[in-house]
């Protein structure tokens, strides 16, 4: 195997390739942009105009996501995945890799759309260059433009596998991206209706590319994923990769969620009245106390049909400790 399929080796060991660019047996250049980045060209002849991004490792410690795409990059490597597209492969954030940790000081998707230039440190500097990968891949015009952006969870999941899809005034979400998650296993796609601060949301609403956070299970040790299930996304993307993707425009068992309100962390005194255990897309009742904080501020349920995702009390003050949704439909998809 061509040694710059092994990215994710040097990326933890923090090591620079002697080559940094290099040919596969089928004339697919890999050519090693920096730490955790690596750019993947079909030969021209091949290349069928689409550009696909596909982050993980964001978040530290969510490790299946950076095995799924290093067995993609060992396949690339080999010769056994024939691309037809054009790939950019980031690793998010190297160090807290190493450390098994989800970030160090600042968590890196909490920092884009221009909050890394009101931070300092080495987070801020990594979302920095993320932002400059990711725009500099996807600058080329006439091109089409895919990002998943691949995480686990803190906690588990009523609904295993599913994805958030960012908003942008103007925009309307696509039919035909939806069908695409549907085939790759998703289960659940939550609408957004406003801009954020992460990943997805930067190559969304700044670089035009449809883009996606991918949420495919419970966070876990590398080596240690046997129970998070990705192989229909994997089969996806190998298709996404090589240019042959079945068509389908299918959602059945596409269930469709609208954030209702962020539950945003004001204080120290923020009180989250749910068990630590309590898995994402567990339902709340009207009337329910959900939080308290500084200023008697209470969040109590109104919604009918809410569910809670991503709940965590630990964030810091000012950022989302959890996300109200309630069930939509597909009114609205272009
Ligand atoms: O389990 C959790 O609480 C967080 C899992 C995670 O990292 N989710 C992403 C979602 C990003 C988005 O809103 O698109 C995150 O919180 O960064
Ligand atoms: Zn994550």
């Amino acid at each position: 195997m061509l040694a710059l399929g092994k990215l994710l080796e040097l990326t933890l060991a923090g090591r620079e390739p002697a080559q940094k660019i290099q040919l596969t047996v089928d004339g697919v250049q890999m050519r090693w942009l920096s730490e955790g980045a690596l750019e993947v060209r079909p030969p021209q002849a091949l290349d069928n105009g689409s550009d696909l991004l596909l982050s993980s490792g964001i978040h530290g410690n969510e490790t299946a996501p950076i095995e799924l795409l290093d067995r993609l990059l060992h396949g690339i490597a080999r010769g056994e995945i024939k691309p037809r597209t054009r790939i950019l492969f980031l690793f998010g954030n190297p160090e807290a890799m190493r450390r098994g940790e989800r970030y160090l000081e600042l968590d890196v998707n909490r920092l884009f759309n221009g909050r890394h230039e009101k931070n300092i440190g080495p987070e801020a500097m990594r979302a920095a260059e993320l932002e400059q990968l990711a725009r500099s891949f996807f600058s080329l015009p006439g091109r089409s433009r895919l990002h998943y952006d691949l995480h686990t969870a803190i906690r588990g999941s009523k609904i295993e596998q599913f994805a958030l899809y960012p908003w942008k005034d103007g925009r309307q979400h696509s039919r035909h991206e939806l069908a695409r998650l549907r085939a790759a296993g998703m289960e659940a796609v939550l609408l957004q209706n406003k801009t954020s601060i992460t990943f997805t949301a930067f190559t969304y609403e700044q670089l035009e590319a449809e883009a996606f956070t991918l949420e495919l299970g419970k966070a876990r040790p590398f080596g240690q994923n046997q129970g998070v299930n990705v192989s229909r996304l994997e089969t996806r993307l190998k298709q996404i990769i090589e240019g042959n993707e079945p068509a389908t425009e299918s959602l059945d068992g596409l269930q469709l969620f609208a954030v209702s309100r962020e539950v945003i962390k004001h204080s120290d005194g923020f009180i989250l009245h749910l068990p630590a255990d309590v898995e994402n897309f567990s339902p709340l009742a009207p009337g329910y106390l959900l939080a308290e904080d500084v200023a008697k501020t209470r969040w109590v349920i109104e919604e009918e049909g809410a569910r809670i995702i991503f709940p965590n009390p630990k964030v810091k003050n000012g950022l989302r400790a959890g996300i109200l949704i309630v069930p939509t439909t597909d009114v609205g998809l272009a």
